[in-house]
């Protein structure tokens, strides 16, 4: 089934294009990762898909519910990570994901297999008994990660969900979206970082100036490229574009 369909994405803010008809599609099951460079539109595509933010033209459907008619059904369907997402920074990360669980949970035992699930996904020892507040970047990362993870969301919308980390903890946060596709999730995340999506992504599309202007494995595209990794790929699109 296709978790994600985007066609024709059209975001005009005020007069200025963000996103010039962008489509493309998500398979349930999979990681896809939209990857460009600062300002590209990622945040754009995930908002709206996101139901925050409205297109201006375009259809955008969720597992089949439309995120401008149906964003309820399209609400309870994902988890949308921001990029720059915090947590209550007063309560223990512990107390943070049951504050989080108790929302999505319909019985106490999901609520119980949610929390126990999000505190193993975030792997922070004792410290998630410590204030939020205590924590590092990567710790306070890992944290929203699992809160997003651990209610089980048929699609993940993961904005940049290893920026700014430092290597271990950005391998960490790799493994919990890979684990998490593993069991079944589909996950549509944005990346500027071109050189872990080779790792983390069965496909990518690559986005620049509000449009996709490739998309593939990353097997593929480096084939078609002769490339040995996504950012010379990148590099050798942009520069052919309208020209090869
Ligand atoms: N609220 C807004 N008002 C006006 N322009 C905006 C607004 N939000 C984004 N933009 C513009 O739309 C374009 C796409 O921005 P967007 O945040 O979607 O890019 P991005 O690919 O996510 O970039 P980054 O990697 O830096 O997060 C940029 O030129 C940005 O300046």
């Amino acid at each position: 089934m296709k978790a994600v369909e985007v066609i024709d994405l059209v975001k005009y803010y005020d007069s200025f294009q963000a996103l010039r008809g962008v489509s493309f599609q998500v398979q349930e099951g999979e990681i896809f990762g939209l990857i460009g460079p600062n300002g590209a539109g990622k945040t754009t595509t995930l908002r709206i898909l996101a139901t925050l933010l409205k297109p201006s033209s375009g259809t955008v459907k969720i597992f089949g519910y439309d995120v401008v008619k149906e964003a309820d059904s399209v609400r309870q369907c994902i988890s949308y990570l921001p990029e720059d997402a915090g947590a209550y920074k007063e309560l223990t990360g512990l107390d943070y994901l049951k504050f989080i669980a108790r929302f999505f949970a319909k019985s106490e035992s999901e609520f119980k297999q949610m929390v126990e699930k999000g505190v193993q996904m975030a792997n922070l020892g004792e410290k998630i008994k410590a204030k939020v507040a205590t924590y590092s970047k990567g710790m306070t990362r890992r944290l929203l990660i699992a809160r997003a993870l651990m209610v089980n969301p048929k699609l993940a919308i993961l904005d940049e969900p290893t920026s700014g980390l430092d290597v271990l903890n950005a391998q960490d946060v790799r493994k919990m979206i890979k684990d998490y596709a593993k069991n079944g999730g589909t996950v549509l995340l944005s990346s500027h970082n071109m050189l872990e999506v080779d790792f983390l992504c069965d496909r990518i599309a690559l986005v620049n100036n509000g449009q996709i202007v490739k998309s593939g494995t990353p097997n593929q595209l480096k084939e078609e490229y002769k490339a040995s990794n996504i950012e010379e790929v990148f590099i050798e699109v942009v520069r052919c574009s309208g020209t090869c």
